[in-house]
């Protein structure tokens, strides 16, 4: 029979009002509820009502699977949602944080750090519509980006996730948000979410707050801060956010001055709902409310009752989802979880589900299944590589510079770890969590794209690591060395040494001692380098730039100029560290801003 809220031609408050006047607390409860799809499937969906399912980093349906198979794995755990009383369709989300880069053949676009070089939220907004794209040819409707945390200390194992330290330049990259959900409407009211179609995916600001402030960088650790240094640096990206539209928020697991973000009443419900007045959904981190107590899970029904009071909506269980159920149920039976706190948390998610048009298109097919790794994202990707690269050095005096380098020479030496390595210059969260070595999908290296770019008559020999009696006896007119970190996420990255891995120290010497040589550093954030620059005439941050090589080729060899600026301050030494813009005692290698320029030739 007639039901409002399945009519899209009802206005949507009244759709909510209808359904959640409709649903039993089990169905409320569900809906609040977001599993791992490792433990999902149709029955599970139907049984529990869930309202939500993710994939963790790295995991697929299938290795190397294929749109199809996304699609078919989606829609079959869609079925299920669909099957219950009510018919509420599930939304399902993944980490899609450099585009869709869980999935072989997407195209992994820079991470963060690599994008808040460029200085351009125009191209940031044009990632998102292509990341947006990607997402969907797997039949995904929700994205767990953009990070919007405001690193203030390399050694954070997250760095690389984070825009810049300088709060202003994440602010502009929030326009990738407008990319991901589409342009919000002229009249939006400030606060609601928005999603445009079925070519946009909601997206998720996080993580909620402070999340890069932590004491020196440990990751999920204590942010020790006053009220105006939270207001004036971790908080802004979050008014832009919201103000662009942002679906959902996810809570960080770090700590404000000893208390949990994940258990903070005053900042999720008392700033973000009350002062901000967003209106999409808080969603937790993965065991995010296990980790109030420690150790975590210690007391899961006092996570429960103070992840869900402090005002997360939808929590990222993601595995033991009915502990979740039975104790939020029994926390409701008891009062001690009150009814108007449930039906804050699902008229929300209802809300984020309706205005994205979920319950019109609940299924996905494979109209977009093509624009997975598609030739136009990649030139993107590669555009935004270009404009990712910071010229730090150029030159010995008095020499003139020594970028950009030409295409034509006698004999070209391309060396060092990172140089013919995808899975390097792509980092963490790219096809598996932590990133991993070697092809780990399509794309194009670094040295791959030296060799297309020099004239035929051009030889390049690469070798990874040479010996000195290797460069004695061979000639070279220059050489590119390409070191930097290994791929890493969160706290497994946290790094008090910041060195480049081994042997890309002994690399510099040994080359950059017998010849001319220009250093691109493959890093998710400044490290040591300090020592060796004296030893090489050019020094490139590259960042992490993902599967398109191509980009670092073409502004080395002059095709385009370097237009990068330093999202971040670069130390001489870590011992000065944490060292940000404005300090008053700021004494760099290379300060934020910094870049020197070339025109393109
Ligand atoms: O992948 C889902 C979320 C992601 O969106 C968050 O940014 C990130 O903090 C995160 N860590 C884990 C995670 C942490 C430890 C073990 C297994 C998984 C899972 N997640």
């Amino acid at each position: 029979e007639y039901m409002k809220y399945k009519d899209p031609k009802q206005p949507i408050n009244t759709r909510i009002k209808d359904l959640i006047g409709r649903m039993t607390l089990a169905e409320k409860i569900g809906q609040m509820t977001q599993i791992e799809r490792q433990v999902a499937s149709a029955d599970v969906m139907k049984k529990y009502f869930i309202g939500s399912i993710l994939s963790g980093g790295g995991s697929v349906p299938a290795p190397q699977a294929s749109p199809s198979i996304w699609v078919s794995m989606v829609n079959e755990f869609q079925k299920g949602a669909l099957s219950t009383r009510l018919g509420i369709p599930m939304i399902y989300g993944i980490d899609a944080v450099h585009g869709n880069n869980n999935v072989y053949n997407a195209t992994l676009f820079p991470h963060n750090v690599g994008l808040g070089a460029t200085r351009d939220p125009d191209l940031i907004k044009r990632i998102g519509e292509a990341t947006a794209l990607e997402v969907r040819a797997t039949g995904i409707q929700y994205t767990f980006a953009p990070c919007i945390a405001v690193c203030r200390d390399p050694r954070w194992g997250r760095c690389y996730e984070s825009y810049s330290e300088d709060h202003t330049v994440v602010q502009q990259m929030t326009d990738i948000i407008l990319g991901l959900q589409g342009e919000i409407p002229v009249n939006h009211t400030k606060g609601v979410p928005y999603v445009a179609g079925k070519d946009k995916v909601a997206a998720c600001a996080k993580h909620f707050v402070g999340d890069g402030g932590t004491h020196n960088g440990i990751n999920e650790n204590n942010t020790i801060i006053d009220e105006h240094g939270l207001l004036s640096i971790h908080m802004p990206p979050y008014y832009d956010s919201i103000i662009k539209g942002v679906a959902t928020i996810m809570v960080s697991y770090s700590s404000l001055n000893g208390v949990k973000m994940h258990a903070n009443h005053d900042l999720v419900t008392g700033y973000l709902k009350s002062k901000l007045h967003f209106r999409g959904f808080v969603i937790s981190d993965w065991l995010g409310i296990d980790r109030i107590t420690s150790p975590p899970g210690e007391n899961y029904t006092y996570s429960v009752q103070a992840g869900i009071n402090a005002g997360i909506d939808m929590v990222m269980v993601p595995y033991n989802y009915t502990d979740y159920i039975d104790d939020l149920t029994s926390l409701v039976h008891k009062g001690i979880v009150n009814m108007n706190r449930i039906d804050d948390a699902v008229r929300r998610i209802l809300r984020v589900k309706f205005t994205m048009g979920l319950f019109e298109n609940p299924l996905a097919d494979l109209s977009f299944a093509d624009q997975l790794g598609k030739k136009e994202h990649r030139e993107l990707a590669r555009e935004a590589v270009r404009k990712s690269l910071v010229l730090l050095k150029n030159g010995n005096p008095p020499n003139q510079q020594f970028l950009p380098l030409p295409k034509k020479a006698r004999r070209i030496l391309v060396a060092g770890s990172h140089a013919s390595n995808l899975g390097y210059q792509c980092g963490g969260w790219s096809i598996q969590w932590m990133g991993s070595s070697g092809d780990i999908t399509t794309g194009t290296t670094i040295l791959d794209a030296i060799k297309s770019t020099v004239a035929d008559s051009t030889p390049v020999v690469y070798s990874e690591n040479p010996d000195e009696s290797f460069m004695k006896h061979n000639d070279f007119s220059f050489a590119i060395v390409v070191v930097g970190e290994p791929p890493y996420s969160e706290t497994v990255g946290d790094s008090t040494d910041l060195t480049i891995l081994d042997p890309g120290p002994d690399t510099i010497r040994t080359v950059c001692s017998a010849v001319k040589c220009v250093v691109v550093i493959v890093s998710g954030r400044p490290v040591v380098i300090e020592p060796y620059v004296p030893l090489m005439e050019a020094l490139v941050a590259a960042w992490l730039p993902g599967t398109e090589g191509q980009g670092v080729a073409d502004v080395l060899f002059g095709d385009y100029g370097f237009t990068g600026k330093l999202p971040r301050t670069w130390f001489k030494s870590v011992d000065q560290l944490p060292m940000n813009v404005g300090d008053p005692h700021y004494d760099p290698l290379y300060p934020f801003g910094f870049g020197l320029a070339i025109n393109s030739s």
